[in-house]
C-alpha cells in the first residue's frame, strides 16, 4: 500500500487549508489518481488494522439495493449510523441508485397537450454484468450514484460517484471517481470495497482482475486526524493479503459473507479517529 501512503504525503506537502461542511477544517488537494493491480494482493492498508467484516456487509448491502442501515446494524456494521434517520433511512442512495435508478420513458398517450411518460427503474448492475458478457470490448460499461435529480433526498450525496470497468487482455480493470475523500477514514475502506467488487465481477464474468484506479477529486486530512496520519506514516507498509472466494458463484447478487477468505492479512494495530459528520 506505498500508493496509499504517497497519496496521504501528497496531501500533507502540496495541500491547501481549507473550510468544509463539517465545520472541521481539512488540508485539502484537488486530483489525484493511484494505481492498484490488483494480481499483485489485495489492497487492505496493513498499517493500521482495517475491519473488512464492515468492508464486505456494506458492499453486499448495496448490491442488495438496501437503503436502510438495518441489515449493517444486525451485522455489527456502524458505519452510517450517524447519517440515518429514526426510521433508518439513508434516502435513495447507493443501493437505490445501483439498481433502480429512476428513469421515464416517453409514451405516445397525451392527456389533453400533457404528453405522458412511463417511470421505469434501471438495474444498472445487472446490466453491467450483461453487457461484459455480450460486450467486453465496450468502453460504456459505467455505473453512476450520481442522480442530480435525488441528491437532496439523500442523506449524503455520493462519495464514491462514478464506476467505469474495462475488459483489456483478458483482465477486468475498475476505476472509480471518487469526488471527496476522507483520505485517512473513509479511503482505505473504499479501496478495499472497489478492489473487492473488481474481484466479484471478475470471478461471475470469467476475468483475470486487473487493476482498480482510485481517482479523486478533494483528497483531504481533517484537521483531527494530523495526529493519526503521523502515527500511520512513521509504519511500514507489509506484503499484502491475498483474497480468496471460496465458492463458484455465478451472480454477481448470490455472494454471502462467507464465500471471502482474506490469506496473510497481519496489520499494525488499529488507530482511532473520530468522523466529520
Ligand atoms: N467524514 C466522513 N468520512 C467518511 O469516510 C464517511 C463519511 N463521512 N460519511 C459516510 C461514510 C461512512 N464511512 C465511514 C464512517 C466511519 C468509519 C470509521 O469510523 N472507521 C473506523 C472504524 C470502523 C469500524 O467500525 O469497523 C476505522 O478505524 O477505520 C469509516 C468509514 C465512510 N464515509
Ligand atoms: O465512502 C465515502 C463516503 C464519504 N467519504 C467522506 C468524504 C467527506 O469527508 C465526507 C462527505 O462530505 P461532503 O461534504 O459531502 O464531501 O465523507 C469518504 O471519504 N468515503
Amino acid at each position: 500500500m506505498k500508493q496509499y501512503h504517497e497519496a496521504l504525503k501528497q496531501v500533507l506537502s502540496d495541500g491547501v487549508q481549507t473550510t468544509d461542511r463539517t465545520g472541521t477544517g481539512t488540508i485539502a488537494f484537488f486530483g489525484m489518481q493511484c494505481r492498484y493491480p490488483l494480481a499483485e494482493g489485495f489492497p487492505l492498508v496493513t498499517t493500521k488494522k482495517l475491519h473488512l467484516r464492515s468492508i464486505i456487509h456494506e458492499l453486499l448491502w448495496f448490491l442488495s439495493g438496501d437503503t436502510n442501515i438495518r441489515y449493517l446494524k444486525e451485522n455489527g456494521v456502524s458505519i452510517w449510523d450517524e447519517w440515518a434517520d429514526e426510521a433508518g433511512d439513508l434516502g435513495p442512495v447507493y443501493g437505490k441508485q445501483w439498481r433502480r435508478f429512476p428513469a421515464l420513458e416517453p409514451t405516445d398517450q397525451t392527456d389533453g397537450d400533457i404528453a405522458l411518460f412511463r417511470a421505469r427503474e434501471i438495474d444498472q448492475i445487472s446490466d453491467l454484468v450483461e453487457m461484459i458478457r455480450t460486450s467486453p470490448d465496450s468502453r460504456r460499461l459505467i455505473v453512476s450514484a450520481w442522480n442530480p435529480g435525488d441528491v437532496p433526498e439523500m442523506a449524503l450525496p455520493p462519495c464514491h460517484t462514478l464506476w467505469q470497468v474495462r475488459i483489456l487482455g483478458g483482465k477486468l480493470h475498475l476505476q472509480l471517481y471518487q469526488r471527496s475523500a476522507d483520505m485517512f477514514l473513509g479511503v482505505p475502506f473504499n479501496i478495499a470495497s472497489y478492489a473487492l467488487l473488481a474481484h466479484m465481477l471478475a470471478h461471475v464474468t470469467g476475468y483475470e482482475v486487473g487493476d482498480f484506479v482510485h481517482s479523486i477529486g478533494d483528497a483531504h486530512i481533517y484537521s483531527n486526524h494530523f495526529e493519526q496520519v503521523q502515527t500511520q506514516l512513521a509504519r511500514t507498509p507489509k506484503p499484502l493479503p491475498q483474497l480468496r472466494i471460496t465458492r463458484d458463484v455465478s451472480s454477481i447478487f448470490d455472494f454471502q459473507f462467507d464465500d471471502f477468505k482474506v490469506i496473510g492479512y497481519d496489520p499494525d494495530p488499529a488507530i482511532r479517529a473520530p468522523v466529520a459528520v
